[in-house]
């Protein structure tokens, strides 16, 4: 539970006393929970998700697909063990508002599903989903024959008027800001007619992991995926039309979300484990083991989980995030108070995310005495003595946690609006104390 000081403006993060030690369980992913939904709701038999991760992205996404039809019950798994929601397909259908939030994952997955609904789906959500890039789905949708009214921005809102399938087909899309655009349209192709070939022109993808994640979770439940790593053409994927099985998955937990755990242990020369951290992954954040090592650490994956060691000393580095860019705002934290200078490259996309990263990682690293600056595609980030401050957190998760990253080692950082973190890590204050031992 959370006390005052989690909602009250600015939350004190707490100093750490000495070498963190400690093991923490990390929710399930965010990434994970909502492609199983949108595939466990398009199947043609019900499934069951365990461990589903419970945060206001993921609990978006479930409302929505109730409000169109989807019977989600939560409860108990069927062996008694942890959370477990059987999911019963049913028939879609509108007229329906379907709230985002500001979750990429909703505001882009439910579109390409709305176009199988009878009825109309109108989509909106907070103020920066009108900013964020969703031209992509929209145009792509279009072609594939899908109605769609919207202001003409390639943004929300918009209203999707389904009329209970769609043809489907080849489509040409660029995904150079999101790799979610490719995601959105294969997780729901397989019930398109003529199934669906995604074809990326422009600028490099970013995030391709993520896309591996969307490709491996369709293949699970059944479907029919060509994709470039099987043989494919390059930044091209094909979904075959074809029912998808209700499936019974285990929700790994969120590795981008164990980043600040790991990077306590990084910075404070402690040691932190996270169990339960698959041994193969799509998930970006398994990257985290790579690269916090080269910054200084050293981990070990066992029985036990994955346990980061930091050697209390913190490096700097030299690194394209294009892959991993839901990263960036941590090791930027981490860069800020390594012992050299890091360049962070391949993340220009970022400047559309919950917030713009670039400039808010700079504006308020920099408002605590930091040196960054941005670059084209990133960030350059020179250590410099930290002081205290309040670290403005503009609506975004992992602005919030990288402030908490700051406050391990800078007295009387204050970080703002910290139930921000109920985005996808709900518990997030509460277990930030667990882990430091500092609740009273
Ligand atoms: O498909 C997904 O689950 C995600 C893809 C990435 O989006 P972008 O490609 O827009 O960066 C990532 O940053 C986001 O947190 C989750
Ligand atoms: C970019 C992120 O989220 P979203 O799914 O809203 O794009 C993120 O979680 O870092």
């Amino acid at each position: 539970m959370t006390d005052e000081s989690t909602h009250s403006a600015h939350w004190p993060a707490p100093l750490a006393r000495g070498p963190v030690k400690a093991t923490v369980t990390v929710p399930g992913s965010k990434s994970v929970t909502n492609r199983a939904l949108v595939l466990a709701a398009l199947a043609s038999e019900p499934g069951w998700l365990r461990r589903p991760l419970r945060s206001r992205d993921t609990l978006l996404m479930a409302q929505a697909l109730r409000a169109l039809g989807v019977g989600i019950e939560e409860g108990i798994g069927p062996d008694g063990t942890g959370e477990a929601w059987r999911i019963v397909p049913d028939e879609l259908r509108g007229p329906v508002t379907v709230d985002v939030g500001n979750a990429g994952t909703v505001m882009r997955f439910l579109p390409p599903l709305a176009a199988l609904a009878d009825g109309p789906i109108h989509f909106d959500g907070d103020p920066r989903s009108h900013e964020r890039p969703l031209h992509g789905v929209i145009d792509a949708l279009r072609t594939l024959g899908a109605g769609i009214e919207d202001d003409g921005r390639g943004a929300l809102p918009l209203t999707v008027r389904g009329t209970g399938s769609l043809a489907g087909g080849p489509v040409t899309i660029d995904a150079s800001s999101s790799s979610q655009f490719v995601s959105a349209l294969l997780l729901s192709g397989a019930r398109y007619n003529h199934g669906v070939e995604v074809r990326h022109v422009g600028g490099k993808l970013p995030s391709m992991p993520h896309i591996r994640m969307t490709v491996d979770m369709l293949r699970a439940a059944g479907a029919q995926v060509d994709s470039p790593e099987a043989g494919g053409e390059r930044d091209v994927w094909r979904v075959a039309p074809g029912a998808l099985l209700g499936r019974d998955l285990v929700v790994e937990p969120d590795l981008s979300n164990a980043q600040p755990f790991l990077a306590a242990a990084l910075l404070t020369g402690g040691a932190v484990t996270v169990p339960d951290w698959p041994a193969h992954t799509t998930q970006p954040g398994d990257a985290l083991r790579e690269i916090f090592t080269a910054m200084g650490g050293s981990c070990e994956l066992t029985e036990q989980g994955l346990t980061f060691t930091g050697s209390g000393r913190v490096r700097g580095i030299d690194i394209d995030l294009g892959e991993v860019g839901e990263l960036t705002p941590g090791i930027a934290a981490v860069a800020a108070l390594a012992d050299s200078e890091s360049v962070l490259r391949g993340v220009a996309h970022l400047r559309l995310h919950e917030t713009d990263r670039l400039a808010a990682l700079t504006r308020e690293i920099n408002g605590l005495g930091g040196d960054v600056t941005e670059i084209e595609d990133g960030l350059r980030i020179r250590p410099r003595p930290l002081h205290g401050g309040v670290f403005h957190t503009y609506d975004d998760h992992r602005l919030a946690t990288a402030g908490a990253l700051l406050g391990l080692l800078v007295p009387d950082v204050r970080v703002e609006n910290i139930a921000t973190t109920g985005k996808t890590l709900p518990d997030f204050p509460d277990m930030w104390h667990v882990m430091l031992g500092t609740r009273a």
